[in-house]
């Protein structure tokens, strides 16, 4: 596979291995931040890939309390629910070490979509303008936290100077909030953590595809993007 320039491929044997490395390497970077600023903005994805990552992350020893920490989307269900992201955080990160971090959550219980928005809107404000590292998935739809190619919101998200969207996947169960491009984009770094033969095929079309419409991942190519990825 050919990769621009933006991009680097780190390569692992296995998942394990490659969880560990991802969480070194996320832990150096908010450590610079946090000697830098004095805190650091870390936003994490969802979906099963990088659950051995939150753990691994959890036993790094850094100064948590001043590390802010969301989501770069979530399906809009109470954190019990299996299919939450902020479940998994919540179950897999925010312990051990990282007890302490400053967790940010998107979801909120409010019953109008109007307000939901705008409470997340809100909640979102406490994040530093540039964020430390944003660690994105993707799906084998080429979607990267909830822009879906399939949902009929992507074209007025793409444009949103808000920090985070309502996106209603046709694909996909759930309706999703998801952070908009330009709050994504407005980081020292991005990370895509991919697992399995699958996804990297789905890389290399996003790479010979230049429809950020049919694929969004291909939006975060040029502005630079580190690959961990694992068979
Ligand atoms: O729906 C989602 O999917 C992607 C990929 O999930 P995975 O299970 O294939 O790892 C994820 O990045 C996103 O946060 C999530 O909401």
């Amino acid at each position: 596979m050919e990769l621009p320039a933006a991009i680097t491929l780190h390569r692992f044997e296995d998942r394990q291995q490659c969880a560990e490395a991802l969480a070194d390497h996320i832990a150096g970077r908010l450590r610079q931040d946090l000697q830098l600023n004095g805190q650091a903005g870390l936003i994490l994805s969802g979906g099963s890939t990088p659950v051995p990552m939150f753990k691994a992350l959890s036993q790094q020893k850094l100064d948590w309390e001043n590390v802010l920490v969301s989501l770069a989307d979530d399906r809009w269900l109470p954190p019990e629910h299996a299919d939450s992201n902020q479940g998994k955080v919540e179950q897999h990160l925010l312990r051990n070490e990282a007890t302490k971090a400053r967790w940010i959550p998107l979801w909120n219980p409010a019953s109008q979509e109007d307000e939901a928005l705008g409470r997340c809107r809100e909640q979102l404000q406490q994040l530093p303008a540039q964020l430390s590292v944003v660690v994105l998935g993707m799906g084998n739809d080429g979607h990267t936290a909830s822009l879906f190619p399939c949902s009929k919101e992507l074209p007025r998200v793409w444009d949103s100077r808000q920090d985070c969207e309502w996106v209603q996947p046709t694909s996909a169960p759930w309706q999703r909030m998801t952070l908009t491009p330009q709050r994504l984009l407005a980081s020292n770094e991005r990370i895509l953590h991919l697992t399995g033969a699958d996804k990297l095929d789905t890389l290399s079309q996003a790479l010979r595809n230049n429809q950020r419409e049919e694929m969004p991942i291909r939006h975060f190519f040029s502005a630079g993007l580190r690959i961990f990825w694992a068979p």
